[in-house]
């Protein structure tokens, strides 16, 4: 976030600074006694509290901890409608198998422009006002070349992170022929959409009879990387598939879910550890009962992990990063400062960014206050809103 304050300020009394300006947990980078000033909405110096330069305001943080702003890499905001009673029948024992996506592409298809504007910047709104300064935005609700080109033109308003998702599931419509809605995807729909598109996702899960197999998933990834958009995969959500290695074949930047994996997925992610990120969401596990990705085992084989909401009405409706990390520590074993450099530098790797995600001289001014004096209590004091952005 940017300091709306027009000359610079000086932030004392940051109980602990973590800047995850490094790699791994190791790179958290936990600075005690620490100092910021910003200007211009970016970091003008960075030091020890007792050499802090005057500023034009000086903003005493008493002893609150101050974090890189989170970067969401996974979320589907542009819909309308919900599906409570969906969820509250998976909480009764219904599986999840991605057939609810039609409900919402209905109610998507009937909104007008100015209604889900407003949607998509309330959950933005709402999404900052628990800490997160970076979202990727995909479509995937409207599944006609207009209907796909207007949800992506509405989430570029918001953010740069925008991704084409054509391919979410093949809509009821075009059921009876999946090859002539693949054609519409890597064909028309991709050219209305890629102007307004930095990246492509594909629903890769030939266990669905909704979502996509392989050689659909490779055609659509391929197409979409021929017209200079970056790849990201849905993969590997309800059982295991082809989704990771096929994301580490075409060199996608990250692949999504990472839930059902076999050795050889680790295997392949681990040799793509400095191109693909494994970006795991397990709000998803939560919303759907379902068992958690293993992020133990990927960490330890070294793996690059993101963690993100993947905020949407059928999976998971939350828009909380704080809620992310501390189900990342209580249900995948990963350390509170593991889940935090996911839920930032992580992010920031999923999308490609070296500017976000870490605290930085030069870098942007986005910053979340805790209130509370340790990055610890983002998952000790789950469910209470002690993140904010700064400013
Ligand atoms: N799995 C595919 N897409 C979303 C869910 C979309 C929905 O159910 O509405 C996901 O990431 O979980
Ligand atoms: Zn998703």
């Amino acid at each position: 976030m940017s300091d709306t304050f027009g000359g610079s300020t000086a932030y004392v009394g940051i109980g602990e600074l973590v800047t995850c300006d490094g790699t791994g947990a190791a790179g958290l980078g936990l600075r005690a006694g620490a100092a910021l000033v910003v200007e211009g909405g970016r970091i003008a110096w960075l030091g020890d509290a007792g050499g802090v330069p005057d500023a034009d305001r000086r903003v005493d943080l008493d002893g609150r901890a101050v974090l890189p702003g989170f970067v969401d890499s996974h979320s589907h905001l542009v819909f309308d409608g919900d599906r409570a009673a969906e969820f509250a029948a998976r909480m009764a024992g219904e599986r999840y198998d991605g057939g609810g996506i039609g409900v919402s592409v209905a109610a998507t298809r009937a909104a007008s422009d100015d209604r889900l504007r407003e949607l998509v910047g309330r959950r933005v709104a709402e999404m900052r006002a628990q800490g997160t300064t970076t979202v990727e935005i995909k479509g995937g609700y409207g599944l006609t070349v207009a209907d796909e080109a207007r949800g992506l033109r509405i989430a570029g308003e918001w953010t740069s992170e925008t991704t084409f998702l054509g391919a979410h599931v093949v809509p009821p419509e075009a059921r009876g022929d999946r090859a002539a809605y693949v054609d519409l995807v890597t064909g028309p729909m991709l050219e209305a959409c890629a102007p307004h598109a930095r990246w492509a996702d594909v629903f890769c899960e030939p266990g669905s009879p909704h979502a996509f197999t392989e050689d659909e998933s490779r055609a659509v990834l391929t197409a979409a990387a021929g017209a200079g958009l970056g790849l990201r995969v849905h993969g590997n959500q309800l059982g295991p598939g082809p989704g990771v290695r096929l994301a580490v074949e075409l060199g996608a930047a990250s692949v999504d879910h990472c839930t059902f994996l076999d050795d050889a997925d680790v295997d392949a992610l681990v040799a793509a550890a400095d191109t693909t990120v494994a970006t795991l969401l397990p709000g998803v596990e939560f919303s759907t009962r379902s068992p958690y990705p293993d992020a133990r085992r990927l960490i330890d084989a070294g793996v690059a992990v993101a963690l993100a909401t993947d905020c949407n009405p059928g999976t998971c409706y939350s828009s909380s990063m704080p809620f992310v990390i501390a189900l990342a520590v209580r249900e995948m074993g990963m350390t509170p400062g593991e889940a935090v450099w996911a839920a930032t530098a992580g992010g920031a790797r999923a999308l490609r960014r070296d500017d976000v995600g870490r605290i930085a001289v030069g870098g942007p001014a986005d910053l979340v206050v805790l209130d509370a004096p340790s990055h610890l209590h983002l998952a000790y004091r789950a469910g209470v809103p002690i993140a904010s952005a700064l400013g």
